[in-house]
This record gives structure tokens, sequence and C-alpha cells, in this order.
């Protein structure tokens, strides 16, 4: 037989089966046919050897927009640039190249340890616009389908990851006043312009990256992934700095919890709903809560709209627990003393670190940042000035900065020397000062005791903590 034979005869075939198939649409009950396309079907996979995957945008609940499908839009774009003729194009991050994705309708291939498969995007007949659905199909065949389900559908979900971090930008979210909004995060701090002693530097840099690589370990204790930091010192010292730093370091999403403008813990809940992307609460969920709940939050709202401490804590500990990837939450105060040991105990905070005033190596990275300076003839007095007297890096930052381009490293220094010598001089006088006035308190008192400092009550007024609470989350 000649193909051009084979062909004939295949199409008469063809007619013939489209007529059956015609009559037994129109003559069949429909439960027979049910039955039969079943089977039908069974016998098209014989002879149809190729296996289709297709993985869809959106979740059944169109909420979440499906991990895989995100992976394999990067995967597809960075491996597809090359072979697709339709692309679409995105700018990610300002000055860098656009990414490019496949275009809808699009089909490319990939090949993995010599299988060749195929990938194609569409996307469903819309009613609305807002209704459109996008999805990949992946074909491939069947006599490969242990290869492509156990290794390359992993490899691909893997590597569209690897790209979704690259390509990333970061933000920076802040309560506003009761829901996150965010910014691009484009902080420049960095762990090498931070101003600290470089051992204690190196120290945090450790326990971040053994935290960040920390994911089996984690798992094999049994302890949730998450790592909670308390910076404290006075204002000025770089603890926002520091975080931005960490922030840069590790690649992380800053969250920043102002907690003066929380409302009430019931605005606190609604802002660890929305970091930990859970669903909203909804109306009924409302009607369904039980009498002690609604005794609760009446209790809540009388208590005159305040973010108490066990509220904070469920805050803390909700964030923990509803996170399944790492998280580090990193608390800033002025006040540590303040803070009731229930909210630093070790679990929430792990790491306590202080930031304090400027001391010498401090400095030395300020003016090398500053000035481009590693060494010079006034560094022995600010050294000793340093000593004696407390600036914040802050201040000794300011004094460093040139204030217009005549001015040169020199007037700078000086400028800092002055500004130590008068702090050194208002330090002086002040403890001058309290100790004519304890003297004089003394003796009117005539030694009595007096002092009972209350112990006040477990509430955090956001005033009294001056909670900067800013948490960065993986
Ligand atoms: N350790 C530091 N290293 C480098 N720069 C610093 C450091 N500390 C302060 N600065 C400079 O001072 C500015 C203010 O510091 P930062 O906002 O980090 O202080 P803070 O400790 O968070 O203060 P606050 O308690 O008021 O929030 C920073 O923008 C930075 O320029
Ligand atoms: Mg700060």
């Amino acid at each position: 037989m000649t193909t051009g034979e084979i062909w004939t005869q295949l199409s008469s075939a063809m007619t013939g089966l489209v007529l059956a198939w015609v009559m037994f649409e129109q003559y069949f009950p429909y439960q027979l046919r049910g039955y039969l396309q079943k089977y039908s079907q069974k016998l098209m996979s014989y002879a149809y050897p190729y296996i289709h995957v297709t993985f869809h945008e959106f979740t059944s609940e169109r909420l979440k927009r499906s991990e895989a499908f995100s992976a394999i839009q990067n995967y597809l774009g960075s491996n597809s640039t090359k072979t697709a003729k339709r692309l679409k194009a995105d700018v990610v991050r300002n000055n860098e190249p656009v990414v490019l994705t496949m275009d809808d309708y699009e089909e490319v291939t990939d090949v993995f340890e010599g299988v060749k498969v195929w990938w194609s995007s569409s996307k469903t007949v819309p009613k609305t616009q807002s209704d459109e659905r996008r999805y990949y199909r992946l074909t491939f065949h069947k006599s490969h389908r242990d290869v492509i389900t156990e290794k390359y559908l992993e490899h691909v979900l893997k590597e569209g990851k690897a790209i979704a971090v690259r390509n990333r930008q970061r933000k920076l979210f802040t309560n506003n006043p009761s829901e996150w909004s965010h910014v691009v995060f484009e902080h420049p701090a960095t762990f090498d312009t931070l101003a600290m002693e470089t051992k204690k530097k190196e120290d945090i840099k450790k326990d971040l990256t053994k935290f960040s690589k920390g994911k089996d370990y984690y798992a094999k204790i049994g302890k949730a992934w998450k790592r909670g930091y308390l910076l404290y010192g006075p204002p000025g010292t770089g603890k926002s700095t520091m975080i931005s730093a960490m922030a840069n370091f590790l690649d992380y999403d800053v969250y920043d919890l102002e907690l003066t403008t929380v409302k009430d813990n019931s605005e606190l809940r609604k802002l660890l709903i929305e970091t930990t992307g859970q669903r909203k609460k909804t109306e009924k969920d409302d009607d369904d809560k039980s009498d002690k709940k609604k005794k609760e939050a009446e209790d809540e709202r009388k208590s005159g709209s305040k973010v108490t401490l066990s509220g904070l804590l469920n805050f803390i500990d909700g964030l923990w627990s509803a996170c399944g990837g790492e998280r580090i939450i990193v608390f800033t105060t002025n006040y540590v003393d303040k803070l009731d040991p229930a909210l630093i105990r070790r679990g929430r905070m792990d790491k306590h670190i202080e930031l304090s005033y400027c001391c010498f190596e401090a400095f030395k990275v300020l003016a090398k940042n500053y000035l481009e300076l590693k060494s010079h003839e006034t560094f022995g007095k600010i050294e000793e000035l340093l000593g004696e007297t407390k600036m914040t890096p802050a201040d000794v930052a300011e004094n460093l900065m040139p204030r217009s381009d005549e001015e040169d490293e020199e007037e700078c220094l000086k400028r800092l020397i002055e500004g130590l010598e008068t702090a050194k001089e208002e330090a002086r006088k002040k403890a001058e000062e309290e100790a004519v006035s304890k003297a004089e308190k003394a003796d009117k008192e005539g030694g009595e005791t007096s002092s009972q400092v209350a112990k006040e009550n477990c509430e955090i007024s956001a005033e009294e903590a001056k909670e900067n609470g800013v948490i960065a989350g993986g």
C-alpha cells in the first residue's frame, strides 16, 4: 500500500466513525452514552500517547494565585525567550533589564534529560474581563511519565522560585493606620555601612545566615522556622538602620509596625491576618462568635481602645504560627526596661541586641562612609572624647556630613570635635546640677526614704513603651 492509499482508507474510516457518532448521539439514551464515552476515552488513551497537565492561575477559591503557576511563569519566562515568538514585557526594578514572559496562546518546547515536552499558555473564554482564567498546559509522551512527574516538575518549580527570588522587589509594609500599605523597599543600609563594633556585626550576620539556612534544622528539632530580635537603645543609635541592613542581607520583606497608631487589639488582629494572607474574617464569623468571645470583645472595647500586652502577645504568636515560611520579627524600643518580660522572653525575642552610643570603632565606619577617611591626625583626640562622652551615631554622622561642596574633611572633623566637647561640657554641668539638687532634697527630707516605684499594670500604652515595633518577614 502506498501512503496515499493509507490516507484514503483512513479518511473513509474516519467518515464512518463520525457518522456512527452522530447516529449514536441521536439514538442512544443518555446514561448509556455516558457509559460508552467513558470507555471510548479509555480506548482513546491507548491510541493517543500524550499526557496533558494543566496548571491554573488561580486555585478554586480564586483568592490566591497558584504558586505553581507563578513558578512556571518565571521558569518559562527565562527559558522560552529564545524560542517563543510572542512575549510580554515587564519592568521589575528601575535601571534593570525588562523581564520577559511567554504571551497567551504561545507554545514552546523544553528538553529535560533528553525528553522533549511542550508548554502552551492559554486562557478560558471569560464572561467578563475580570473573569479571565489563564493556565499553562504541559504535554509529554506517556512513556516519560515518571521522569516528568517525579523530576521535571520539581525542577521547574524549584527553578521558577529561584528566579522569583532573584527578580523580586522587596517591600516595606507600614500599618497605615489599620491596613498595611507598602512601598518598594530600597533602603541602601548594609552591614558594611552600619556603625558598630565589627565583632558584634559579624556575630549578628552569622546568626542571620544560620537562621536563613536552617530550614532542615528547625524541622529536625520540631521548631517553627522563626526568630525574634529585640533591638534596644536610645534614639538615633541605628535600630531602624539595622533592620534595613538585615532585610538587605537576607532579601526579606519588612513589616514596620508602628504600635502608636494601632487603635486596639482587634485592629492588631486585622493586621496580623493581612500579613499572613489568611482568609479575611467575614461578617458571618462575627455572628458565630461564642458568648465568651463576645464578652472579650466587649471588655476590649470598654478598656478604652488600647493595645494590651495580651493582644500584642497574641499578635506575635499568631504571626509565628500562621506562616509557613521563615520569618524574622524585629522589635525596637528605646526603653527595654519598660517592656514586660513576657514579651521579650526567649522564644518570642530570641536575640537581644543593644545599640548604644558611638564608640571609636563605630566612628571609624562612619568616617570611612562619609569622608572616605581611614585615618587622620585628629582620630586620637576623637577616640579620647568618645570615651568620655555619649554621642549617638546619628549625631556623629550629622557632624561628619559635609554641608556644602566647599567643606572638606578637616572642617567636618573639627565640627565633630567641637560637638563632642560641647556635649562633654553639658554632661558635666548636668551632673553637677543633679548632684546639687539631690543634696538639697536629702537635706529637706532628713534621710526619709521615699521613692517607691509603683509597678505599672501590664498594659502597654503605646506612648509609654514607645514601641516602634518592626517586623521583618520572609
Ligand atoms: N549605627 C549606625 N550606623 C550608621 N548610621 C547610623 C547609625 N545610627 C544612626 N545612624 C544614622 O542616623 C539616622 C537615624 O538612625 P535610626 O533611624 O537607625 O535610629 P533609631 O535607633 O532607629 O532611632 P529611634 O529610636 O528614634 O527610632 C540614620 O538614618 C543613619 O543615617
Ligand atoms: Mg527607629
